[in-house]
């Protein structure tokens, strides 16, 4: 189901004060997609996130979930509408005390579930998500990544339509981010839910996302399909994602010297980097060594950096740069390093 921010903003008045947690925002989600908001704390993103679902009631404009303008419905309708918008959390919300087959129930029974049908629903949830065997432990035993199993158990219950993502990967390790991110992705396909997800984390998103918005100070500064936004940010502050995957680090004798350059480039398919470094070779009358370089998945897609320093005569430099320059799928960039 599609989501539509027409013109959202949400301010908040404290004693006294204002903070305008979000700018006029519009944004569509299409059916089926995987849409993450990325930004630094204080950027907006829960704010933004619980205006989907009017967990908080937007200061202006109107929020709409497939056909039905939620800014309209009446706190009833809202609370009927909801159950068909899953939601996870960072900190999981799991009820501790109670074990994982209570936990689910608890939902079930909050949303006036057929009461004959629900231990088939729940038996079916946790298959879904791989914890057939927990079904009577107490959630306080569970490992962070089953906890968050459970809360995506949860979510999905009343079989949502969309499922929004609050950091719910962010108190997990790596690993574990991982699995949980393969399962989010499992569902989007096998049940075509759409996701929004928000988080800190370039790994989440290079992961997941379809598509990005990137957040600063209560807007989106930019947004579009992810590989394209992460192999041509615009702004500084998409740069800095991107940058934070690489952590490129120069050491400063050499930045330091005037007689060395340094040239970043970026490439955007897989085996370019040897072949193309064999000709740089082969063809210029410079001393080249490599700096670092790397290889990530931005969505399965790869994206690489190379940096290395050059000498040599300043014209031979010049018509280095000037190749690098006309070469398809190679770019030269200054902001890694
Ligand atoms: N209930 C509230 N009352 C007052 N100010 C709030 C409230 N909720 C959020 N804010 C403020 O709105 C701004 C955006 O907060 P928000 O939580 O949406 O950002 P965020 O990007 O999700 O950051 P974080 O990851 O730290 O939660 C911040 O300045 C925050 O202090």
């Amino acid at each position: 189901m599609s989501i539509q921010l027409d013109n959202v903003s949400k301010t908040y008045y404290l004693k006294g004060r204002t903070v305008e947690a979000l700018k006029p925002t519009s944004l569509s989600v299409q059916t089926g997609e995987i849409y993450g908001l990325i930004g630094y704390s204080g950027a907006g993103k829960s704010t933004l996130l619980r205006l989907i679902n009017l967990l908080e009631q937007p200061s202006s404009g109107t929020v709409t979930v497939g056909d039905d303008n939620l800014t309209e419905m009446s706190a009833k309708d809202l609370r009927i509408r909801r159950q068909k918008i899953g939601m996870i959390f960072q900190q999981f919300n799991l009820i501790e005390s109670k074990t994982v087959y209570e936990n689910i129930e608890f939902v079930l029974k909050a949303s006036k579930y057929d009461k004959k049908d629900v231990p088939a629903r729940i038996e079916e949830l946790l298959n879904l998500v791989g914890l057939n065997d927990k079904s009577n432990i107490s959630a306080s035993n569970l490992s962070g990544g089953q906890k968050q199993r459970v809360g995506i158990a949860r979510a999905l219950a009343n079989n949502p339509d969309i499922l929004l993502c609050d950091e719910a990967t962010s108190a997990l390790d790596p690993d574990t981010t991982k699995s949980i991110l393969n399962l989010l992705k499992s569902i989007n396909k096998s049940l075509g839910l759409t996701i929004v997800i928000i988080t800190h984390e370039m790994e989440v998103i290079k992961e997941i996302a379809d598509r990005v918005g990137v957040m600063s100070a209560g807007e989106i500064v930019e947004s579009g399909e992810t590989y394209e936004l992460f192999s041509h940010p615009k702004a500084e502050i998409t740069k800095d994602f991107v940058q934070e995957i690489y952590n490129f680090e120069v050491p400063e004798q050499i930045t330091e010297s005037s007689e060395n350059q340094i040239i970043t480039i970026q490439f955007l398919s897989e085996n370019a980097e040897e072949n193309y470094l064999n000709q740089l070779y082969r063809d210029f009358d410079l001393d080249i060594s490599i700096l670092n370089g790397r290889i990530e998945y931005i969505k399965d897609q790869p994206l690489g950096f190379l940096m290395f320093q050059v000498s040599g005569e300043t014209e031979e430099i010049s018509r280095l740069k000037t190749h690098i320059d006309e070469t398809n799928g190679i770019e030269r960039v200054g902001y890694i390093g």
